[in-house]
């Protein structure tokens, strides 16, 4: 295996989608990669490609295909040898992916909450308000705190999202406080605790993917890997996995790793949040069962109504 030297001849190239966050979380992927490597600026290049799910705006993700729409293209990229690399927020990979790609480093994570815009508190919505999002966990777990409050679907960058609420289209929205932040934008909202909204599973995180047959790039990617993110990340996709979820299953997971112990938070919830179950379990690091525990004893909590939105 010889480990590959990058220059701005052959530089490292660098597959990202093309939305101000996607370009973001990618640069910051590359200056990691320049640092860790002593490479100069040139020697790491970002390659931005249009993905399915940008060319479409105007109907929910669930709706369109889900989170295939979002890596595709930069899976198809890196087949073709057009990239080497590809930078995604890991709440958008599928939990389950051709073993032709490996995920080899995530990036320190970043504040895994979401902010609530429009309104400073949800005390503050008055009765029906409406409130944008196309996610399922998002409206669950709203509606299982305001069962008045009303969701539609909201699509589009995080700025178009703004613009929307801003004038006026809807009460309020919610956002990854990690995408605002990355955007340069980290005053804009109110961040919700974790106790009220638990974010997505891998919320916050940043992956690099590559061929899994190219070993060096796992290896010389690990001088970027924070490891603490990527265990408590995989715990989180290996919980959401065991759920048998889709992109419609209202779900919600966190995970945070200290020394050798995981402590795993999950919830899972009905479509209109009158149902809730959420869990907490603590496990060793190398008990790879530890995400599928918690799932299988929510899913046991749950209904039949609610069991069937999971059927593995
Ligand atoms: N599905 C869109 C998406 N994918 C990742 C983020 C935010 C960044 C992150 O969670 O790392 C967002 C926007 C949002 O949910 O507000």
């Amino acid at each position: 295996m010889t480990v590959p030297e990058y220059t701005s001849h052959t530089p490292l190239r660098i597959g990202t989608r093309r939305s101000p966050l996607a370009l973001a979380q990618a640069e910051m992927a590359a200056a990691a990669i320049r640092q860790a490597h002593n490479l100069e600026e040139s020697a790491v290049i970002l390659v931005p490609m249009l993905s399915s799910g940008d060319k479409i705006q105007d109907r929910p993700l669930a709706e369109i295909g889900g989170k295939a729409l979002w890596t595709k293209e930069l899976e198809r990229a890196l087949i073709e040898d057009d990239i080497d690399i590809a930078v995604h927020s890991m709440k958008d990979v599928e939990t389950v992916r051709s073993p032709l790609f490996k995920l080899s480093a995530m990036l320190p994570r970043a504040d895994v909450r979401d902010r609530l815009i429009g309104v400073t508190n949800l005390d503050d919505l008055r009765p029906q308000a409406v409130i944008g999002t196309s996610s399922p966990r998002r409206a669950a777990q709203l509606k299982a705190m305001r069962p008045d409050l009303e969701t539609r679907p909201i699509r589009g960058n995080v700025a178009t999202r703004m613009a929307q609420v801003a004038a006026g289209e809807f009460d309020a929205t919610l956002l990854a406080a990690a995408g605002l932040d990355r955007l340069g934008q980290p005053d804009v909202g109110t961040s919700l605790p974790l106790e009220t909204m638990l974010p997505a599973a891998a919320q916050g995180a940043i992956g690099i993917d590559h061929l899994a047959s190219r070993d060096e790039l796992a290896v010389f990617l690990q001088a970027v890997n924070h490891p603490a993110t990527f265990t408590a990340v995989t715990a989180e996709r290996a919980f959401l996995e065991a759920l048998g979820g889709n992109c419609h299953s209202p779900v919600a997971a966190h995970a945070t790793c200290n020394a050798d112990t995981i402590t795993l938070r999950g919830e899972i919830l009905s479509e209109d949040g009158s149902e809730r179950h959420s869990g907490i379990l603590e496990f060793v690091s190398d008990d790879h069962e530890g995400p599928a525990r918690l799932a299988h004893a929510l899913l046991e909590k749950a209904g039949d109504r609610l069991r069937h939105l999971f059927a593995p």
